[in-house]
């Protein structure tokens, strides 16, 4: 009897949801389905469950039916929720223009930057990035250079022991890089990642992104609630608490020196402001654009600047990671950029300054065309908060869900051409794009990335400092040479052979 009663209650319960959700219902009938099957309850949400390279595999099989289709788009049941997922430009650019709102399930990753930029609502949102696109300014960014230009030599160094030793993987030389880069320009802190193998604070960092991640993928633990009942929560609040502690002091001694300079600028004269125009990391720049003592709290101050550490780092690390890689597959274009790094430095050691950059176009093509196979954050989320019609004539309903499928708008032939599959860095230098905003590993519209410049300024920092002192041969014996690359995802998409690569040093000591 009692399970009859319960059956009875799940159907109700079944039909009651599906009734408040009969909008989804009607739009899901006007548009392109996935093919897989919905399941009662939960929808297709099973079709993501496994390893992490199962659900790489699962987000390319659903890009390539939402490339197949006319309009560029399908369509998913995520439990009660309607997502439409878009391989269209039009489409997403729309979208991307339109909703604002991050999608309800990237919620669970606020742990570490509360209402930081990156996941915040809207409303907090919107004057926070006000007062954040100041600090990226050309003028701004410049000064950065010396950061990643000193960081990048001491990778090259790093990298002396691994090379002509064989295979090995790249990951955590860049990864220390971009980790020392970023918290150099963001906090004026020296975390020395590169050299401290077990450095506390990028251990704990690395352990929360795991935890993040791990988290992301099982939306059960989504709810709060439910998961700070787990054992995994202690270990995930003890690294944000440690994190936090570690940002909280840097701050306050901040706050403390500005003061004690104004002290004295009062007792001296201006010739003190003169010296004090020196390089301003991110925390400076934060503080004076916020309104000085009248601006920023401490803890809008940590949460910012943890979202720059945060969205920063290991995104620009896959991005000079992947081009490692598919420079050691591809030794013609790795020769081509080679030749312009001769062009630009010859056969000197100097140190790599901002004026050179704009001057390497080949690897700035090498690294957007990377970033177009392979970019570092394959897929974005936003919650539909208002009714948008798309070109075709259908209106997405408030409340359904957006996927905009980067991965598969970098490989649309729509856009592209035929050759979409294939490492042609050319294709950036040929001509101007045929679809610019085809490209659109930074997203787009007005919550895209803002450290777009930043990042493309350190990858190629990097990339430079690497390729002038050793060439990159490919780890034959790791990866299937004559299939693409095996990819995972967790919140961002990386390589399943951890980047591995041999190197050999150009000149011999
Ligand atoms: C290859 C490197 C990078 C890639 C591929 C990348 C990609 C992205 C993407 C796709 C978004 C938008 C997400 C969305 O629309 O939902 C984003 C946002 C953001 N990125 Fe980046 N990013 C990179 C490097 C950086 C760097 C170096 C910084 C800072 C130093 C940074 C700071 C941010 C911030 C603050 C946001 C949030 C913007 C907002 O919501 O207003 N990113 N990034």
């Amino acid at each position: 009897m009692l399970i009859q009663i319960l059956l009875v209650f799940i159907v109700v319960w079944m039909f009651v949801l599906r009734w408040q959700k009969r909008n989804m219902v009607e739009l899901s009938q006007k548009i392109p389905m996935t093919k897989y099957r919905s399941l009662p309850l939960i929808g297709h949400a099973y079709i993501f469950f496994g390893s992490d390279e199962d659900r790489m595999e699962m987000f390319q099989k659903l890009g390539r039916e939402a490339i197949e289709d006319d309009e560029g788009i399908t369509s998913l049941w995520q439990g009660q929720k309607l997502y439409i997922v878009s391989a269209d430009v039009k489409v997403s650019e729309l979208i991307l223009k339109s909703c604002l709102e991050k999608d309800d399930a990237l919620k669970c990753l606020q742990m570490l930057t509360g209402n930081g930029s990156v996941f915040a609502p809207v409303k907090i949102w919107r004057p926070r990035r006000k007062v954040l696109a100041p600090t990226f300014s050309p003028r701004n960014l410049s000064q950065f250079v010396e950061i990643f230009s000193r960081q990048s030599s001491i990778m090259a160094e790093q990298l002396q022991s691994a090379a002509g030793t064989g295979a090995f993987s790249i990951w955590n030389y860049i990864t220390t890089y971009t980790m020392d880069s970023v918290c150099e320009s963001t906090l004026g802190v020296a975390v020395n990642s590169q050299k401290q193998v077990e450095q506390p604070f990028l251990k704990r960092f690395e352990l929360h992104t795991q935890l993040d991640s791990a988290r992301l993928v099982q939306p059960w633990f989504h709810n709060e609630a439910v998961y700070k009942i787990t054992p995994i929560y202690k270990k995930h609040a003890k690294c944000r608490d440690y994190i936090c502690e570690f940002v909280d002091q840097i701050i306050k001694k901040k706050r403390q020196s500005i003061a004690d300079e104004k002290e004295a600028m009062v007792e001296s004269d201006q010739d003190l402001k003169q010296d004090k125009e020196g390089l301003k990391t991110f925390l400076e720049l934060l503080i004076e654009t916020s309104g000085g003592n009248r601006g920023y709290t401490n803890i809008e101050l940590r949460e910012e600047t943890l979202v720059l550490v945060l969205a920063g780092t290991d995104t620009s690390a896959v991005g000079a990671a992947f081009t490692s890689v598919l420079l050691s597959r591809h030794p013609d274009i790795q020769a081509k950029v080679y030749q312009e790094l001769q062009e630009v430095f010859g056969d000197s050691d100097r140190p790599i300054v901002a004026d050179d950059l704009p001057r390497l176009k080949y690897l700035d093509a090498v690294i957007r065309e990377t970033l177009r196979l392979y970019p570092s954050v394959p897929i974005i989320a936003r919650k539909i908060d208002k009714e948008i019609t798309l070109p075709s004539g259908v209106t997405l309903v408030k409340g359904c869900g957006a996927v905009i499928h980067i991965w598969a708008i970098h490989r649309n032939p729509r856009y592209w051409g035929e050759d979409a599959e294939e490492f042609r860095p050319e294709r950036f230098l040929d001509s101007t794009l045929k679809y610019p905003a085809a490209f659109m590993a930074f997203s787009h519209g007005p919550r895209a990335c803002i450290g777009y410049q930043y990042a493309m300024m350190s990858m190629k920092t990097a990339m430079a400092a690497l390729l002038r002192q050793y060439k990159i041969l490919p780890a034959t014996d790791t990866y299937d040479m004559d299939k693409p690359l095996r990819l995972k995802f967790d919140v961002m998409m990386r390589d399943v052979h951890h980047f591995t690569v041999q190197l050999e040093p150009r000149r011999k000591a």
